[in-house]
């Protein structure tokens, strides 16, 4: 909690104390008003007897000395008063209102932000590290939550403040029956803080099974095309039944939890309402008016506490939330330390287009999710010049992608060396060695977008002759000719109107635009038909000029038009011809 509230001063800055002040302010009109009831009371009750309380005979004292003297005269000057009072209350309410809203909201953007701006400048190998689950839930459901924990926060802001107002309104009234309040309020708070481990244990079960519902509907979403074909939609449907009647089963709970305390707030609330005008009228001697505002005062606290108690348990409950994704934060930071890049600045120095790319002693290291090191791949020594097309091959899982991969800067090496002319791929260095990289991966990468936009992605600008150009390269132009808005039309589902082979060509093309001197293909062309693939590489291999072009592919067409060959068996990489 205090982490939060921590998290919450450092992004409010100075605005938090002139939100508090706004909230203070809101609630001494509230207890301002309520304290002025009493001499509207006591004119219209004890009119003509001595039973006046001190707030009363001050008012009158006053009414006096400036010649007001009618009751009507006094009421109506009173009920101007009110309405002036119930103006200003109402303005400052909506002040109040609006800036917890931008204050909430903006914090729950913030954290969401941060997070994403954290997942962004994590490296591939530690983001694999993490299941798409866990992510997914942290940047959805959590955030969610967190959002529901600034609600109940803001409100219990507002409740305290309200309930402070009354107790102060409680001792203008009366000092005993204040006093009585002030205890009853303290045995209730002590009661309902007891409460709140209750409902964080709640909201920490909730958080483990919201974050199984994102794991099946991941692997609902992911499977569906598997599941079907394994007609395997009723298990699912199973899995999914069951997370749900999880997270069910706790809600309930919670909401139980909460209805118990509020129903032992309002039988308290309603027997110091007794105690209230038994002792006030028996043993302290009230009036009629005091009593009739003591009898408002402790209307009003009761379900301001209520609320306020039932804003605490609702924080305790969705606080895990928060825990959770400061915990995925801080493992994330902690796998990607000592591994960030710095920003890429003006005149900073650049790998040559034209240098040779150089392994020596290579090696891709990664942690494994139980926190173990290993070794994916090794090179001991391989010399690439410009304009050479390479191709990588060997067994599944030999670790094919993954030395391409630290030729691309997605991995740094562990140990040893790989640099482009006299530029080492090194930590801090990885923006500047991708300036010069470009990427196509097994798995087509396509966003709802126009077929332009996604070649552009992510940032480029180039005339729509060099798509066009690029697209012939990955014989993908007779696809978007086709498209009834050509470059223009809007692809939806991730390109799900596509072929395999298709997506795959449009990513070839959009790995083509990008004006870069190492091309890396990592079984960019696997969905293609044999004949495809052959244009396609030999096309690639007639317009390499300078450019070096790594291609990882199980097919003999890439072996047939390689320069160089690499195999990759258990780990090891190993020169077949050249160098
Ligand atoms: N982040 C990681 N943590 C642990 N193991 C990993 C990680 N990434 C890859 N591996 C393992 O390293 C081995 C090599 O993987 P890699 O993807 O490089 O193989 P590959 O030769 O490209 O295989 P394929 O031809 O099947 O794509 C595999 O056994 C894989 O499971």
């Amino acid at each position: 909690m205090r982490e939060l509230l921590r998290a919450i001063m450092t992004y409010a800055g100075p605005r938090m104390g002139r939100t508090l002040f706004v909230i203070a302010l809101a609630a001494a009109l509230e207890g301002v008003g309520l304290v002025l009831l009493l001499p509207v009371a006591e004119t219209l009750f004890a009119e003509g007897s001595e039973a006046r309380s001190g707030v009363t005979g001050r008012l009158l004292g006053w009414f006096d000395s400036v010649g007001i003297t009618t009751v009507l005269g006094q009421l109506s000057v009173m009920g101007m008063g009110f309405v002036l009072l119930v103006a200003l209350r109402a303005y400052v309410l909506m002040k109040r209102d609006v800036m917890m809203a931008a204050l909430s909201q903006g914090f729950v953007d913030d954290t969401r932000q941060q997070f994403f701006t954290l997942l962004a400048h994590t490296d591939w190998p530690v983001i694999k590290r993490f299941r798409k689950s866990q992510l997914l839930n942290t940047m959805t459901t959590n955030i969610g939550r967190l959002a529901m924990t600034m609600q109940a926060l803001s409100k219990g802001a507002i409740t305290i403040a309200m309930g402070l107002a009354y107790l102060v309104a409680a001792f203008a009234v009366s000092f005993v029956l204040g006093f009585a309040l002030l205890v009853l309020v303290g045995i209730g708070t002590v009661f309902a803080v007891a409460w709140t481990r209750r409902s964080h244990r709640l909201g920490t079960k909730l958080n483990f099974a919201n974050r199984g519902i994102m794991h099946e509907t991941t692997l609902f979403l992911d499977g569906m095309k598997a599941a079907k074909a394994a007609r395997a939609e009723g298990e699912l449907s199973r899995r999914f039944a069951e997370r749900i009647a999880e997270t069910r089963a706790l809600n309930v709970q919670f909401v139980a939890q909460q209805a118990t305390l509020r129903n032992a707030v309002q039988l308290i609330g309603a027997v110091a309402a007794l105690v209230v005008l038994l002792v006030g009228y028996g043993f302290v001697g009230l009036t009629g008016g005091e009593l009739l505002v003591m009898a408002a005062i402790v209307l009003r606290l009761s379900p301001s506490l209520i609320s306020t108690f039932g804003g605490l348990q609702s924080v305790a409950h969705a606080l895990p939330a928060f825990e959770s994704i400061r915990e995925t934060e801080a493992q994330l930071k902690a796998a990607q330390e000592g591994r960030n890049d710095k920003p890429l600045l003006p005149g900073d120095p650049l790998p040559p287009e034209d240098g040779e790319l150089v392994l020596e002693n290579a090696q891709v290291d990664v942690v494994n999710e139980a926190g173990e090191g290993l070794t994916l791949v090794a090179m001991d020594h391989v010399r690439v010049a410009p304009g050479m097309l390479v191709h990588v091959g060997g067994p599944s899982g030999a670790g094919k992608s993954s030395l391409v991969e630290l030729i691309a800067g997605l991995h740094l090496p562990a140990r040893g060396s790989v640099q482009r002319g006299d530029f080492m791929l090194e930590p801090g260095q990885r923006r500047a060695w991708q300036t010069q990289v470009s990427f196509a991966p097994q798995e087509p990468f396509i966003f709802d977008g126009t077929v332009r936009e996604n070649l552009l992605w992510p940032n480029l600008a180039v005339e729509d002759a060099s798509l066009w150009h690029a697209l012939d390269q990955a014989e993908a132009a007779e696809i978007v000719r086709r498209l009834p808005g050509g470059l223009d039309e809007e692809l939806l589902d991730g390109g799900a109107r596509l072929s395999g082979g298709e997506r795959q060509r449009l990513c070839l093309a959009r790995a083509l635009v990008r004006p870069a001197s190492l091309l890396v293909l990592d079984e960019a062309t696997s969905a293609m038909d044999p004949e495809l693939e052959r244009r396609i590489i030999g096309r690639l291999r007639q317009d390499i000029g300078a450019r070096i072009i790594l291609m990882v592919s199980h097919s003999l067409n890439a072996v047939g038009f390689a320069d160089l060959r690499i195999e990759v068996a258990q780990g090891q990489a190993r020169i077949l011809n050249g160098n």
